[in-house]
């Protein structure tokens, strides 16, 4: 039977708490159903339809749901312009150039041999270096021998053999070292790669693409045993047919290589090319390509996706001489004047930092004719954020280059004429609002029409960077778009119980790396501050963090197993953290894409995580919104043992009261030196002589806040000393849902307590005795019980218009009864008088 789902919402529930109430769109349902659902896949044109109908795609925030706007004084989005703080390359990994080659000149086509010193080859000259050295001792001690006489001779014999075997064993060394390390190699493949090293049999999906033999050996090493299908889809399109290729695929699903894969092929065949010539004749055509040009500029929306598209290309790029360089805000930019000065083939970037080193006229960002990749990684975001016009510029930048016009590259007197073979344009993302009539208008070619409109769509923008019409268009997103390995669940509650939802999820469930997403700066401070009191220790992320802490916030969070980071939607794209198990919508996000992407934090490459979307009712009608743009009948209902909720409101009720009396601390300091800081900018002196009663009262303030604060700290440092427990706890029998870290460690804090207690740690009668189920963490706590729920849509616009006709109704029914009232009085009236 499939009722509403008041009261189903947690099964075996006497009295349902704040969690159970009745989102009207919902009906139960049992499990089945999402699998018959999954099976009635959509054919291609389906799913491109689709995104035309998202009825929930607005990227204006709705203040009015947000109830943190108020603690933050404005809504502090995340988006918005960034402030650049310095940061240390050094301490990100990122490689500053060392020689000082001057910017825009162009590079010597450098010999077999010399190419070999210039692109840093040290470890093989320096060897040679040494030799000679070794060589000129050697002879010094022959000419000494000669005098010693035959016996002499032999042992300098034996001495020389055994100085050859070591010599050919160092350089061997060296140069599997360098093979390690290096960042720069040879490019000739078949004078280095060993084809044998790579099992055939375990890569062979990868030989099918036909790739360079140093990107297999990459490959190998990264022990990418197949191509991804959205890789065998892109590769040979972008790397064979040299065609444009618009890419859709599920988040993380290895897009970054589809397009990293075919530019790198290319530059690595120009370069086999240019060996073969200088082999051949002894110097390359004109037509091949020399080094140190621009050759693909890779953009992207958050300076933490350039910097790990950089890293992700570069380690595919290892073993090769192809740079690869970030340019992106934070760092200062005449660090990143300095990383341009190497000249890098490849520069992945914000829009942001680029603009600003294009239209300052760096040298080797406006070279652009020798550009032959432009790659807009989550390109739908880059149209809605604040970085639009920069990225309107940089397109604008781009040498034109339309079909049928093969002038358009003729001009150009930096690139070589292998060089203007046409720009390919890729264009990349799990959501891309590709609608139909876009994909229409790529076949047909028809598009030049709107070239000159403004770029504020997709299409525009795809085709002002030169996109064309026969483009490839690989959309492999599924009929719901999201990770196939993702389970999506929600939990519906009050605004203001979302906080013990979501402390109940990391204190139970706590296992395995999370990330809690909200939509304003506000709310992310307001749970980190209110989880930090809770002793659970998150990070925070955000746009307005200077960039180092961005970094740092990271790096810890990927460097803990389970650790939590709470961030905002700078977050939500393209961040690639193994081990992300569950993501928790702790506000709904304000479109459909961006619920995808954060989604996709966590089930990435073929691995399994969960999401739970906290669902307040204001956002109800949003949720079933976003149900319907991804055609969802039906969602998981996240379970939560109802048990532990007393204990959790207990906590977190005090920890609230910290976090005010905190608040206001720090508030009161903030405006006292607010004012003192203003008198002194306009030199007025502060009469600090308030009365003595005034002075008296605010220490007597100030002092109850501060007992009052401490005493807070004690109650809730004693709660939390124990492990959170459900109600029906004895105290000789630790039961619970699961045991995670903070839970084990409570546990084991109680126990030693307990011991302490006896004063006898051998007294075994009266040890305590822990039962914990196998720890269970959110994703198996969702399969094992959560509940499927038919998400009605259709059904929840009925009732909601129904209920305005019947508030319109009485609404008119009172005004017309008091109406009618108030003639009666006037006519009382009349016939009084
Ligand atoms: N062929 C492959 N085999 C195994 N793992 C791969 C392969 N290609 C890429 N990966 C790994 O998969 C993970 C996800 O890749 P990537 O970040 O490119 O995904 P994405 O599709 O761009 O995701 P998103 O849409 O979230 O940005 C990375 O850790 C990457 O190293």
């Amino acid at each position: 039977m499939h009722g509403v789902i008041t009261g189903l919402a947690v099964p075996n529930q006497p009295s349902p708490p704040f969690y159970s109430k009745t989102l009207p769109e919902m009906t139960s349902q049992p499990p089945k159903k999402k699998q018959r659902r999954r099976k009635s896949g959509r054919g291609d044109t389906g799913q491109l339809e689709r995104f035309d109908s998202l009825p929930w795609t607005s990227s204006l925030p709705d203040t009015d749901d947000d109830p943190f706007s108020a603690l933050a004084g404005l809504n502090d989005f995340e988006g918005g312009v960034l402030s650049l703080e310095e940061i240390d390359e050094s301490e990100y990994g990122l490689e500053l150039p060392k020689g000082n080659q001057k910017g825009g000149k162009k590079q010597e086509k450098p010999t077999k041999r010399k190419r070999k010193e210039s692109d840093g080859d040290e470890v093989i000259g320096k060897e040679d270096k040494d030799g000679e050295a070794r060589k000129e001792d050697k002879d010094g001690e022959a000419r000494k021998e000669d005098k010693d006489g035959e016996t002499g001779k032999e042992v300098k014999r034996n001495k020389k053999k055994k100085k050859k075997k070591k010599k050919a064993k160092k350089s061997k060394e060296s140069v599997e070292n360098e093979e390690e390390t290096a960042t720069v190699a040879e490019t000739n493949g078949k004078n280095d790669v060993e084809e044998d090293q790579i099992d055939d049999t375990e890569y062979h999906a990868w030989y099918e693409l036909r790739l360079h033999p140093l990107l297999m050996k990459s490959i190998s090493r990264l022990k990418f045993k197949e191509p991804t299908p959205i890789q065998k889809a892109c590769i040979p399109a972008g790397a064979h047919q040299g065609k444009d290729v618009i890419g859709a695929a599920e988040t993380g699903s290895g897009k970054t290589l589809a397009f990293g894969l075919p530019i790198l092929q290319r530059l690595l065949e120009e370069r086999d090319k240019f060996d073969r010539q200088v082999e051949e004749k002894g110097q390359a055509d004109e037509q091949v390509v020399s080094r140190g040009l621009l050759r693909a500029l890779v953009i992207t929306p958050t300076r933490e996706l350039a910097l790990q598209v950089t890293d992700h290309l570069k380690q595919v790029a290892t073993g090769t001489d192809i740079k690869v360089v970030p340019i992106v805000g934070g760092m200062s930019t005449e660090k990143q004047e300095r990383l341009l000065k190497a000249r890098p083939e490849i520069v992945v970037g914000t829009p942001g930092r680029l603009w600003e080193l294009m239209s300052g006229g760096e040298i080797h960002l406006v070279e652009l004719h020798s550009l032959s990749f432009f790659v807009l990684d989550e390109a739908d975001r880059m149209i809605d954020n604040g970085h639009f016009h920069e990225l309107q510029s940089i397109i604008d930048m781009l040498p034109m280059i339309r079909e049928g016009h093969p002038e358009d590259t003729q001009n150009c007197v930096t690139a070589s004429s292998f060089q203007r073979k046409k720009r390919q344009t890729f264009v990349f993302s799990a959501t891309i609002a590709l609608s139909s009539d876009f994909r229409k208008k790529l076949k047909r070619g028809s598009m030049k029409t709107k070239i000159d409109g403004e770029l504020n769509s997709m299409e525009a923008l795809s085709e002002r960077a030169g996109m064309q019409s026969n483009a490839a268009i690989i959309d492999l997103t599924n009929a719901s778009i999201m990770a196939n390995k993702l389970e999506e669940s929600f939990i519906e509650c009050q605004e203001e119980d979302k906080d013990a939802c979501l402390y109940y999820i990391l204190s139970v469930h706590g296992q395995g790396r999370t990330i809690v997403f909200c939509t304003s700066i506000a709310a992310l401070r307001h749970i980190s501050s209110l989880m930090r009191i809770l002793n659970v220790n998150v990070w925070t992320l955000h746009a307005q963090m200077q960039q180092r802490a961005r970094l740092k916030a990271i790096d810890r969070f990927r460097g803990n197993d389970h650790g939590i980071l709470v961030a905002t939607d700078v977050a939500a794209r393209g961040l690639d953290i193994p081990g992300v198990r569950t993501v928790v919508h702790y506000q709904l996000p304000h479109s459909a894409e961006v619920y995808v992407h954060r989604s996709g934090r966590t089930a990435r490459a073929s691995a399994d995580g969960c999401s739970i979307a906290l669902i307040s009712p204001k956002e109800a009608s949003k949720f079933s919104s976003l149900c319907k743009s991804f055609s969802k009948e039906s969602f998981r209902q996240f379970p939560i043992e109802a048990s532990y909720m007393p204990e959790v409101s207990k906590r977190l009720s005090l920890a609230r009261q910290i976090d005010r009396v905190m608040r206001k601390e720090s508030q009161d300091k903030a405006d006292k030196s607010w004012f003192q800081r203003n008198a002194e900018s306009i030199e007025l002196i502060v009469d600090e002589n308030d009365s003595e009663e005034e002075r008296v009262n605010s220490i007597r303030k100030k002092k109850a806040s501060s007992a009052n604060l401490k005493k807070l700290q004690q109650e809730l440092n004693s709660l939390l000393s124990r492990p959170l427990q459900p109600k029906t706890f004895s105290s000789r029998y630790l039961a619970g849902a699961g045991i995670s870290p903070l839970l084990q460690q409570q546990f084991e804090e109680l126990a030693r307590q307990k011991l302490g207690d006896t004063g006898n740690p051998g007294d075994n009668k009266k040890k305590m005795v822990v039962i914990g189920q196998d720890y269970v963490e959110p994703l198996q706590a969702l399969r094992s019980s959560g509940q499927e729920v038919i998400v009605d849509p259709k059904g929840a616009a009925d009732k909601r218009r129904n209920l305005d006709t019947l508030r319109r109704k009485r609404k008119e029914e009172k005004r017309r009864l008091h109406d009618q009232k108030r003639k009666q009085r006037k006519m009382l009236k009349a016939g009084g008088g």
